[in-house]
């Protein structure tokens, strides 16, 4: 009997997915790319980093941007963010041509970009301040993102004083204090280990699930951005284009042991396809290297 088990299609969809869609598409346009692309000039001449690309996300979707290193998924990021120029092209926030960082956008690095000589309340408050807030409310705002992000007991903490996971927080907080209508988040977990990130995976959906906000994630994590996303935008490398952008077809509320169900599998594999081509070889079409003689008996 075979034991090889028969995974079926990434794009088939229970009811409950497809309505989940179609509730999706039904809302508001959030966020209008139209034939935005990147070229840098440099000492060696011009580097075409993304080719025009197209498309949508909706109010409170989670979209995540994987790809190739080297595809623009940090540039197209950055631009959207208002962080970058565009080169050709425009977005729309909300049916306004966007240019520029602007409060309605927050942004979230994989690098932690807290102020360490100020408290954690006081990183929070610096950010609402910044964007114009004062007065004796500013801190009690921002206590409730504090304790949103599970972090009331670190207010007075310092940033040396918190773990890589919770610094995250603080800059989660500190991005939504100001209740941006999109958060772009880079690699905003690439640095933390296996187990904190995957805590903070399930954190940021519970957040999500309380604040009304748009997320754009930047990740090269698959099983990371299955579980977070609604759809998952594909880039492929030079230039950067979109090869596909998926509906994962895995029900909410997402939880770890979706891992192994046969549509999150399913995705996973349509993505290695996409990704990692190559690696699709046989252990037949590898060169064979020998790091040992041939007459130590190894196995
Ligand atoms: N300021 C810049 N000047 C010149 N080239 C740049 C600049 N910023 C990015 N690039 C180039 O643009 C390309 C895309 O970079 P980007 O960081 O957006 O890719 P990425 O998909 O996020 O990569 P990774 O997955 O490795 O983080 C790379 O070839 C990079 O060297």
């Amino acid at each position: 009997m075979s034991d090889i088990i028969e995974l079926p299609s990434y794009k088939e969809q229970s009811d409950s997915v497809r309505a989940r869609f179609a509730d999706i598409y039904q809302r508001p346009i959030k966020l209008e790319v139209k034939d935005v692309s990147k070229s840098f000039n440099t000492a060696k001449g011009q580097i075409d980093v993304l080719s025009p690309i197209s498309f949508n996300v909706h109010r409170r979707e989670f979209i995540s941007v994987i790809g190739p290193s080297g595809c623009g998924k940090s540039t197209l990021i950055r631009m959207l963010a208002g962080l970058e120029t565009v080169s050709g092209g425009q977005f729309l926030l909300d049916g306004k041509e966007a240019s520029g960082p602007g409060a309605d956008r927050g942004m979230v690095f994989q690098g932690y970009t807290l102020f360490p000589w100020l408290t954690v309340k006081k990183n929070v408050m610096f950010g609402l301040e910044v964007n114009g807030h004062s007065g004796t409310s500013v801190e009690q705002e921002a206590m409730q993102w504090i304790e949103l992000v599970g972090l009331g007991h670190a207010a007075e903490s310092y940033p040396s004083q918190l773990s890589g996971g919770m610094k995250q927080r603080v800059a989660i907080a500190r991005a939504l204090a100001n209740q941006p209508q999109i958060l772009f988040m880079d690699e905003p977990f690439g640095a933390l280990d296996p187990h904190t990130r995957s805590q903070m995976q399930s954190h940021l959906l519970q957040i999500w699930h309380n604040v009304d906000v748009t997320i754009m994630f930047v990740t090269h994590d698959l099983d990371e951005a299955i579980y977070l996303s609604d759809r998952i935008l594909v880039l492929k490398a030079n230039p950067g284009e979109i090869q596909e952008f998926i509906e994962v077809p895995v029900p909410r509320p997402r939880t770890p042991e979706q891992m192994l169900s046969p549509e999150f599998l399913a995705t996973k594999q349509r993505l290695e396809e996409l990704i990692h081509p190559k690696e699709h070889t046989s252990t037949q079409d590898l060169p064979i290297v020998r790091m040992t003689s041939v007459n130590d008996n190894v196995e």
